[in-house]
């Protein structure tokens, strides 16, 4: 066994010797999560959020309300009691978002409607993702903000309230800049229209969950044609919630049942989602025969998943669509391609911006002893540790970078049987 030293820094996986089998209910969604912790705090009253998650992107959110003056409540391990005057105070000091995409691009546009000034920062990785559309579009809309060269942090002298009239946005490079402004345009000063230009947006089934959400809490929001949504200035109502589990999460369970033949009851179906990953388990379900061409552009988190479940196909498959995928946590098509020709070369290349995954079957029961590279990003160590429940010797470094959006995901494999050196808990 590794030494304690150690223990925070890798974690090998030993490929189970019998079918997984067992019951682990996913987290619930980081994206509605944090989505309806937002709606709460711009809502007067008290929402109850059951069936959350609790993991490092939504304390970052749940902590940034606070320092606006939000009253966060924590009873429990899945529940947040948000109480709110309605309106957000000018916070005394930045608000550091880490590497939360959904805190920091749905509090950029939301901080607003501040009467005042806030920064909204990440960290380091973060400071590479691109917030340049969001903010020329607030810019644009007559918001007084700036960011730097196109990057966070961004400065925001809001004037307590949203505006009216158009305000167009480029959601090519992610929907969540879309996310971000229907949900502020609910506290404008009259009805706001938002209108995409541009290239289309990627997950057009996050801008959904989006309008959900917000009617959820008392928005009155109408999709006008393909491309534009009226939302008029309701504000919003304090409502109780409950969120579903996270389905890009329930993608590694689906993946190991099928990796393994087991049988793994996630406690839900998958149909009965309404989150865009859902859309994995379709294709999950078709392995060892995966399509030769699968679009991961209506389901981005879970093509890490796939990437690595593609190993193992009886044939190649390419990933199109996930040009997105470079402006995630990590380069994430440079990432899953690099660290499958790490367990045996050639396995992952790039060819553009997608992704070939050369496939082979025959990988399933050897030793290749492997130290995996996580970029500090949670899908990469999620979805590579599913290629450890097949080759022996998959070490995978930095695991505890799972606590982004599935602080539990170590315990949930070790509680279907697989065994890690060292043992991990909670993240
Ligand atoms: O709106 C959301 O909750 C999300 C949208 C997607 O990002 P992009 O819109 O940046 O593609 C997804 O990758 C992210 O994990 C969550
Ligand atoms: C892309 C992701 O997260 P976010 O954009 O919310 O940081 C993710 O969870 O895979």
């Amino acid at each position: 066994m590794a030494s304690v030293m150690e223990r925070e820094k890798q974690t090998t996986i030993l490929p189970p010797s019998a079918p997984l089998v067992g019951r682990v209910t996913p987290p619930g969604s980081k994206s509605i999560t944090n989505r309806v912790l937002l709606l709460a705090a711009l809502a007067k009253g008290t929402s109850r959020i059951t069936g959350a998650l609790k993991s490092l992107d939504t304390k970052l959110m749940a902590e940034a309300l606070r320092q606006m003056g939000v009253t966060v409540d924590e009873p429990d391990e899945t529940s947040f009691i948000v109480t709110s005057t309605g309106r957000l105070a000018a916070p005394a000091a930045p608000l550091y978002l880490g590497n939360a995409g959904t805190a920091m691009r749905f509090l950029t546009a939301a901080v607003a409607l501040v009467d005042g000034t806030v920064i909204v920062d990440g960290d380091a990785h973060m400071r590479k993702r691109p917030i340049g559309p969001l903010v020329s579009s607030l810019r644009a809309f007559g918001i007084d903000c700036s960011d730097a060269d196109g990057y966070p942090p961004v400065t925001m002298h809001g004037h307590g309230h949203f505006g009216s009239g158009r305000v167009e946005i480029d959601g090519g490079l992610s929907s969540q800049y879309v996310s971000a402004l229907l949900m502020a345009a609910a506290c404008g000063t009259g009805t706001v229209e938002v209108a995409l230009t541009g290239s289309d947006i990627g997950a057009r089934g996050y801008v959904d969950l989006t309008v959900a959400a917000m009617r959820a809490f008392g928005a009155r929001v109408e999709q006008s044609g393909d491309a534009a949504w009226r939302i008029e200035p309701t504000g919003y109502r304090a409502t109780d919630f409950h969120v579903e589990p996270d389905a890009s999460a329930a993608t590694y369970l689906w993946a190991a049942e099928v990796l393994t033949g087991g049988s793994i009851d996630i406690g839900v179906a998958a149909g009965a989602f309404t989150q865009p990953d859902a859309k994995a388990y379709d294709v999950i379900a078709q392995f060892p025969n995966l399509p030769a061409v699968i679009d991961g552009s209506q389901m981005q988190d879970a093509i890490p998943t796939i990437a690595v479940l593609a190993a193992f196909n009886n044939h190649p498959v390419r990933f199109v669509g996930i040009a997105n995928l470079r402006v995630k946590e990590c380069d994430r098509v440079a990432a899953v391609a690099t660290e499958l020709s790490r367990i045996r070369p050639g396995l992952g290349t790039e060819d553009g911006d997608d992704l070939i995954v050369a496939s082979d079957p025959a990988l399933a029961g050897q030793v290749l002893p492997t130290r995996i590279e996580t970029y500090s990003d949670h899908r990469i160590a999620m979805s590579f540790a599913l290629a450890g429940l097949k080759i022996g010797g998959i070490t995978i470094l930095d695991p505890g970078c799972v606590a982004k959006t599935y602080p539990a995901y170590w315990q949930a494999l070790q509680s279907l049987g697989v065994e890690l050196d060292p043992v991990m808990g909670r993240m």
